[in-house]
C-alpha cells in the first residue's frame, strides 16, 4: 500500500475577474490526514479543491503535494465529484478501468475487479451505469478514483445527491477506504455531521480565508448519537453561522 502525501499551501490567492475568491490561504495537511472543509455556500470550497487538483491555477502562492509543486493534474491526486460522471456506453468494469494507463488490459481489469469488491459492487461489473442507483454510481466513481492508487483524494461533496441513509453508509465506506488505502483526504461537505463523522480536522472557510481550524480527536468509528458527536457538530454549525455570507 502506498502512503498518503502531505499537502502544503502557501499564500494562495485566486480571483475570478475582479472578485477575490481565495485570499492568501495557507494550509498544511500532514500525510494521511483526513481534512474536511466546510463553510457557507460560495465561500470558495470547490475553488480550493480545484486548485489542489491542478484543474485551475492560483494567481499567487504555491501548492505542493508530496514532493511536487502542483502545476496541473497528476496521477497521485484524484478528485471525486458530486456526480459520478460515468460513461453510459461502458459497463461498470470498463468505467472503473477507464483512463488507466501503464498496465495491460488484464492487470487493469483485475485491479478494477478488486476495487469493485472494496466498494461492495463485485457482482455488478458487467452492469450498465444507467441501471445503478445514485449510491452505486458513486461507489463506481470511488473505485475508479482509486485505480491509480492516489495518495491524495479530493472529495467535492461526493454524497450531496444521496438520501440520508445511503449517505451514512457511504461515509462508512469512505472511512474504510481511507483506512485501508492510506491516502490523504480533503473532503468538501455541506453537512457538519459528515465532517465530524470522517475528519481528523475541520477547516471552516469564510470568504476565501480560514476562519477556524478545528481538531476532531474523537475515536473511530464515531457514533452520531454520542454526546461528544452531537456537541461537536452543534459547535461547528454555530461557528459557520457566525461567518459572513460570501460576497
Ligand atoms: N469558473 C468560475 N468563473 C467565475 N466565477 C466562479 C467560477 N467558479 C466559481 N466561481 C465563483 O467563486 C465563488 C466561490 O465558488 P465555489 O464553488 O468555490 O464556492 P463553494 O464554497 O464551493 O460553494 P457551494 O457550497 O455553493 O458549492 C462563487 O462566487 C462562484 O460564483
Amino acid at each position: 500500500m502506498k502512503s498518503g502525501i502531505a499537502l502544503r499551501l502557501r499564500g494562495v490567492v485566486k480571483s475570478y475577474g475582479e472578485r477575490p475568491i481565495l485570499r492568501s490561504l495557507s494550509l498544511d495537511v500532514p500525510s494521511g490526514q483526513f481534512v474536511a472543509v466546510v463553510g457557507r455556500s460560495g465561500c470558495g470550497k470547490s475553488t480550493l479543491l480545484r486548485l489542489i487538483a491542478g484543474l485551475t491555477a492560483p494567481d499567487e502562492g504555491a501548492i505542493v503535494a508530496g514532493d511536487h509543486r502542483v502545476t496541473g493534474v497528476q496521477p497521485d491526486v484524484r478528485m471525486i465529484f458530486q456526480e459520478a460522471r460515468l460513461l453510459p456506453w461502458n459497463d461498470v468494469l470498463a468505467n472503473v478501468g477507464f483512463g488507466t494507463t501503464g498496465i495491460d488490459a488484464r492487470a487493469r481489469d483485475a485491479r478494477a475487479r478488486t476495487l469493485l469488491e472494496h466498494v461492495g459492487l463485485a457482482d455488478r461489473a458487467a452492469e450498465w451505469p444507467g441501471r445503478l442507483s445514485g449510491g452505486q454510481r458513486q461507489r463506481v466513481a470511488l473505485a475508479r478514483g482509486l485505480m491509480s492508487e492516489p495518495r491524495l483524494l479530493l472529495l467535492d461533496e461526493p454524497l450531496g445527491a444521496l438520501d440520508a441513509l445511503t449517505r451514512i453508509e457511504m461515509q462508512q465506506l469512505i472511512e474504510r477506504l481511507w483506512r485501508e488505502h492510506g491516502f490523504t483526504a480533503v473532503l468538501v461537505t455541506h453537512e457538519v455531521q459528515e465532517a465530524v463523522a470522517l475528519a481528523d480536522r475541520v477547516i471552516i472557510l469564510e470568504n476565501g480565508s480560514i476562519a477556524a481550524d478545528v481538531a476532531i480527536p474523537m475515536p473511530r468509528p464515531r457514533m452520531r448519537e454520542d454526546g461528544a458527536f452531537v456537541a461537536t457538530s452543534a459547535a461547528l454549525l454555530g461557528h459557520i453561522l457566525q461567518t459572513r455570507p460570501a460576497l
